[in-house]
């Protein structure tokens, strides 16, 4: 258990930093590190969808792993996905992250094909036989359309490297299941940030969300008074978060392109989102006025 208390708290996935020219961006994905850090996060997810990680390459991918432990390795927590088409690229992936010091690797399963629960199987663990890092299975059926089943979650973990799931299906019963299936020695982390705290409530011991490093004050503020048993509290913070993640998903550019507008807002430029997403357009810029607004009062209102 104590082995992973590193894990434990809030950790935003780390949105993939782009020049004006939208190529990786060093000092851009520094100062997004270092925003983050100052911030007081427990860790972060870096190369997940938040990373948009399947837009880009491996050497891409692999710069941003790079960049993000050069700049935070040593003061947080760091995850690194490593979930790419085949295997192969997965595995490389795993070896760069491993090199550089993570703290434990994460991936999807394969996408695109649908392959039966053992092929599944054989493609974390290729990955986990990799390096000697520990791993952690993320679950995300609404966007690679594959379902972990509590079964094959049990038959994962007989592989003491495998320490948790990032579960990100909407029903909160489902991290119920795996941490019925898991115990105390398993670490379930709540994926959908508009259920923070009630995935928090059912059995998630930490976070790692999209939403997170647009707003990290609320999602800390929540996990301190889940922590402090105080529920009533946490929930009045959840629905003023749930306000936000709907605007940010109402705009005609892609949430992640808004998110990267407040950020810039705040004196972060980490550039736009990659086609296919969408940028935004000139009407969001305009509505983007009201959702840092929004923000800016729920810390107000929450965070003392
Ligand atoms: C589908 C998806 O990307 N889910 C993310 C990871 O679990 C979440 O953190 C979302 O970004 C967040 O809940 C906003 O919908
Ligand atoms: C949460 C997550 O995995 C991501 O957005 O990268």
């Amino acid at each position: 258990m104590a082995l992973l208390e590193k894990f434990h708290g809030i950790l935003p996935a780390l949105y993939a930093c782009y020049d004006d020219e939208g190529n990786i961006s060093e000092t851009r994905t520094k100062d997004l590190c270092d925003y983050l850090l100052g911030k007081g996060v427990q860790g972060v997810y870096v190369g997940g969808s938040s990373g948009e990680c399947i837009y880009q390459n491996l050497d891409e991918r692999k710069a941003t792993l790079t960049y993000a432990a050069h700049q935070l390795k040593g003061k947080m927590t760091l995850i690194a996905h490593v979930g790419a088409p085949s295997t192969r690229d997965s595995i490389e992936l795993a070896k760069h992250a491993a090199e550089l010091g993570y703290d434990a690797l994460s991936a999807i399963p394969p996408i695109y094909f649908k392959l039966p629960d053992r092929a599944v199987y054989k493609y974390w663990s290729d990955i986990i036989e990799a390096t000697s890092l520990p791993f952690i299975i993320y679950n995300i059926p609404q966007t690679t359309g594959y379902t972990l089943s509590p079964a094959l979650f049990a038959k994962l973990l007989e592989n003491k490297k495998v320490i948790g799931v990032k579960n990100s299906s909407m029903p909160t019963m489902d991290i119920e299941r795996f941490k019925r299936v898991g115990g105390e020695d398993v670490i379930v982390f709540n994926g959908p940030d508009e259920q923070f705290v009630s995935g928090r409530i059912m059995g998630a011991d930490a976070g790692i969300g999209g939403t997170y490093a647009s707003m990290p004050e609320l999602f800390l503020q929540a996990n301190e008074f889940v922590m402090a048993g105080k529920f009533a509290e946490a929930t009045v913070i959840q629905s003023d978060i749930n306000d936000i993640i709907i605007a940010l998903c109402s705009q005609d550019g892609s949430m992640y392109a808004v998110i990267k507008e407040i950020l810039r807002r705040r004196g972060v430029n980490i550039g736009g989102v990659r086609a296919p997403m969408q940028n935004i357009s000139v009407e969001d810029a305009g509505r983007i006025d009201g959702i840092v607004q929004m923000i800016d009062q729920a810390i107000e209102r929450h965070c003392k």
